[in-house]
């Protein structure tokens, strides 16, 4: 999208900033951007501290490709052609950049933010169809897809919470759409690397924490404390006449942090503490999903939710507390909940016409691999397979606790790879492997490795038979396995569809 904005303007955002440089009162900029592999032309180049290499290395091919200026942390010598920003923190200074460049969008927008280790996508979709249901149009930026008013796409990125500059032309171009709602998965990463530093949040959710991503946490307690930036943003910006509301899970043993960090009033839901503003109790779960009834200020309703897994009631008590907070009356979020179609990778059935059961979800914790392989247990006769392998170079800690639970409640196993990136593949397999045989599980009788995760797929379809469901767990929606020898395209329904196929399954 075409913009020009005065430099000037951006570097009054900045008012700490040491400016090394002239530039005259006309110079407009034309984009924001820490890469120069994306940036265009006439753009400011923010270098960031990276993890792998210090941004500052491109500067010269910033410059070279029409950088405008650039930003640094700390210091920069060499004499540049064009003006040098000087910032403490180069994060903040490029959340605070774009935001000014998209003109502060989300300060016209309302905006919700879900932030928790898993169930962000799910609850993101659910609040999605509620406020459309109660017709307001929505926005939303997700790990899946992106959606504005009635466009929404697959996006190529491998991120929950995409960098500052991605993240505010988003939302202008939310706003240009007439959208009224944006609601955005704030991702752990995003909050500890200031990506939503600069986001006028109105609702923060909390759905749960287990423990993820402490590679770059460090421990569970910095993981903690970091998703507590969310409510705390809260405070940051002006209100925009719809409250300032953290909207907790009470039932998280963690929830009296997020409580405590709230700069607004709290809304609480629960499926089990009688002191939680919504209460959310199962009555029955079946095939097709999950019945609860739903108790607020006295009244109480039945909905049926047509996705199964009793966490799913946790997701649709947080965008049912979502709506409450914007008042809008429980039969729409009930109405919306019945029509809810699920998330593409989630408790996505795959049917053939097999006479066994494939479900495609993207559990990629031990804690939601769990809660799946529980649900999945409770409604198969026959046995429960599951292909699953663990990503690499991200939390290896994570991989023998996931081999631990699923040797617990799958009667088969096959390790495959998810994402193995730099590491040897078969090492991680390894790791995942240690797990199952620490509860007793032995290799060719429970569990076998394929690395190769087409094959492995491929095996255990042609080992399930009638009254069997096999899980294929941890890639969801997503379109690629990164490998070390870069991205392999990947459609795990599209597999599973013609694994069934070529075992001669060929029916709905
Ligand atoms: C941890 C993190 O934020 N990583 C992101 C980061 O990588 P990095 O720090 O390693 O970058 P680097 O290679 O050291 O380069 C340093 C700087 O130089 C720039 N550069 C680099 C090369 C070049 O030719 N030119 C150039 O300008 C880079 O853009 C970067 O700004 O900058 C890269 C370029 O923008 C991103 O691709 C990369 O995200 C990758 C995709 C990633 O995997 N991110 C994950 C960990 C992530 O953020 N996940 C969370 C949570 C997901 C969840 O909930 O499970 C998310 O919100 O997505
Ligand atoms: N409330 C929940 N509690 C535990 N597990 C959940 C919950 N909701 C979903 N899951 C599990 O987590 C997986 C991912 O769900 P979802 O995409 O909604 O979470 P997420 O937090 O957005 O994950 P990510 O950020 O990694 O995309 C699901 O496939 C399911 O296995």
């Amino acid at each position: 999208m075409d913009r020009a904005v005065p430099l000037n303007k951006l570097v009054k955002a900045l008012p700490k900033a040491h400016i090394v440089g002239n530039y005259s009162d006309d110079t407009v900029v034309t984009g924001i951007s820490a890469d120069t592999r994306e940036m265009k032309p006439g753009s400011i180049f923010v270098a960031l501290p990276g993890f792998h290499v210090d941004g500052k290395k491109f500067i010269p091919n910033a410059i070279e490709k029409g950088a405008k200026a650039v930003v640094v942390e700390g210091s920069y010598q060499p004499d540049l052609q064009v003006p040098v920003i000087i910032v403490d923190n180069a994060r903040l200074a490029f959340s605070r950049l774009a935001a000014e460049f998209w003109d502060n969008p989300s300060h016209k927008l309302k905006v919700i933010g879900v932030t928790g280790t898993n169930g962000k996508t799910t609850t993101t979709y659910m609040i999605s169809s509620m406020l459309e249901s109660a017709d307001a149009s929505t926005g939303f930026i997700t790990t899946v897809d992106y959606k504005i008013a009635n466009h929404q796409w697959k996006h190529e990125e491998h991120s929950t919470t995409p960098q500052p500059d991605r993240l505010h032309e988003l939302l202008y171009r939310m706003l240009q759409a007439g959208v009224e709602y944006a609601v955005i998965e704030s991702s752990s990463h995003g909050l500890k690397l200031h990506r939503l530093e600069d986001v006028a949040y109105d609702v923060a959710v909390f759905t749960n924490v287990t423990s993820e991503h402490l590679e770059l946490h460090g421990t569970v307690e910095q993981y903690r404390l970091d998703k507590a930036r969310l409510f705390q943003l809260l405070g940051n910006h002006p209100d925009k006449g719809c409250g300032k509301w953290g909207v907790i899970n009470l039932d998280d043993p963690n929830a009296q942090l997020y409580i405590d960090s709230t700069k607004g009033k709290v809304f609480t839901y629960s499926q089990q503490d009688e002191n939680a503003d919504l209460i959310g109790n199962i009555i029955r779960r079946s095939e097709e999903g999950v019945t609860f009834r739903v108790h607020y200020k006295g009244n109480s309703t039945e909905i049926n939710l047509p996705i199964s897994g009793d966490y799913n009631v946790y997701n649709a008590l947080a965008a049912i507390g979502v709506a409450i907070t914007q008042n809008i009356p429980i039969d729409v979020c009930k109405s919306a909940l019945e029509r809810f179609t699920g998330v593409p990778g989630r408790m996505q059935v795959i049917s053939m016409g097999q006479p066994f059961t494939v479900v495609i979800d993207y559990a990629h914790t031990e804690d939601s691999l769990e809660k799946v392989l529980i649900t999945l247990k409770q409604r198969t006769r026959g046995r429960l397979f599951a292909v699953f392998g663990s990503a690499g170079e991200r939390d290896p800690y994570k991989r023998a606790p996931m081999g631990k639970v699923a040797a617990k409640y799958a009667d088969f196993m096959i390790l495959t790879n998810e994402d193995p990136r730099g590491e040897d593949e078969m090492q991680i397999l390894l790791d995942i492997a240690e797990g199952a045989r620490s509860v007793g599980a032995i290799e060719g009788r429970d569990y076998i490795c394929i690395p190769d995760r087409k094959a492995a797929i491929y095996e255990a379809l042609s080992r399930a038979s009638s009254g069997d469901t096999v899980l294929l767990a941890g890639k969801g929606h997503e379109t690629t396995i990164e490998t070390k020898n870069g991205f392999i395209p990947w459609d795990e329904a599209e597999i599973a569809k013609q694994a069934l196929k070529d075992l001669g399954y060929t029916g709905k």
